[in-house]
């Protein structure tokens, strides 16, 4: 399918949900890209982390600051080879902190110190769940690269809707704070369709960074 010509909106889908299209510049986009696939090679590398129940995560995800096992965070890999979590690198911390403040229009004192970076191929899918093993109240901030997405976000309640299904093309921002920090939210399906601007990402890769405040120390 061509890319879209009219030029998708920012919407406030929610109070404290703000979805910025385009937000980051395609240059911006290869150095994410980039510095995602070293993230995903260093160490034991990404892994596709294993829910309580047994069931494997169809993403693959490495960490920053934190290391994020089904339902905790961790300062080591522990369902790795218990070495020590990658560093979250100042400039990512600054990148949040301008993403936030766009979003919202507003100054903010944003300092996150934890990534999730999701990578998802073929079928590979998020069910809906809630962000919260974070114990400070600060904003998800999150930034889509590569093949796009059905994103779907609803409210702190209810794990089956209402929801808002939004289309997250490769560049595109969320940000989800305030009385919807606890939505539910998660990725039904990839959209390996429409085009993708040529940012490092293999066909039908999709890579997610999600960037959060764990309060914790
Ligand atoms: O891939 C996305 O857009 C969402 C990722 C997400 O919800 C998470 O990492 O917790
Ligand atoms: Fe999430």
């Amino acid at each position: 399918m061509a890319l879209e010509l009219i030029p998708r909106q920012r919407r406030t889908l929610a109070p404290g949900v703000v979805h910025v299209p385009d937000w980051l510049s395609v240059d911006v986009q290869r150095h994410l890209v980039g510095a995602a696939r070293g993230w995903a090679r260093e160490g034991p590398g990404a892994r596709h982390a294993t829910l309580p129940g047994g069931a494997r995560m169809s993403v693959e995800t490495v960490c920053l600051g934190w290391h994020w096992i089904p339902y905790r965070y961790s300062r080591t890999r522990d369902d790795q080879d218990g070495s020590p979590v990658a560093a979250f690198p100042r400039w990512l911390a600054d990148l949040g902190a301008a993403a936030v403040a766009d979003a919202y229009g507003v100054p903010v004192d944003y300092r996150p110190d934890v990534a999730l970076v999701n990578t998802y191929r073929g079928d590979a899918r998020l069910g809906m769940h809630q962000d919260r093993e974070e114990r400070a109240p600060d904003p998800v901030v999150s930034l889509s690269l590569g093949t796009a997405c059905v994103f779907r976000i609803g409210s702190p309640h209810h794990r089956r809707g209402p929801w808002h299904d939004v289309e997250l093309l490769s560049g595109d921002l969320v940000v989800f704070g305030g009385e919807h920090r606890l939505a539910y939210h998660g990725v039904p399906r990839l959209l390996p369709g429409l085009d993708v601007p040529d940012v490092g990402t293999a066909p039908g890769e999709r890579i997610n960074i999600t960037l959060r405040v764990s309060g914790l120390a």
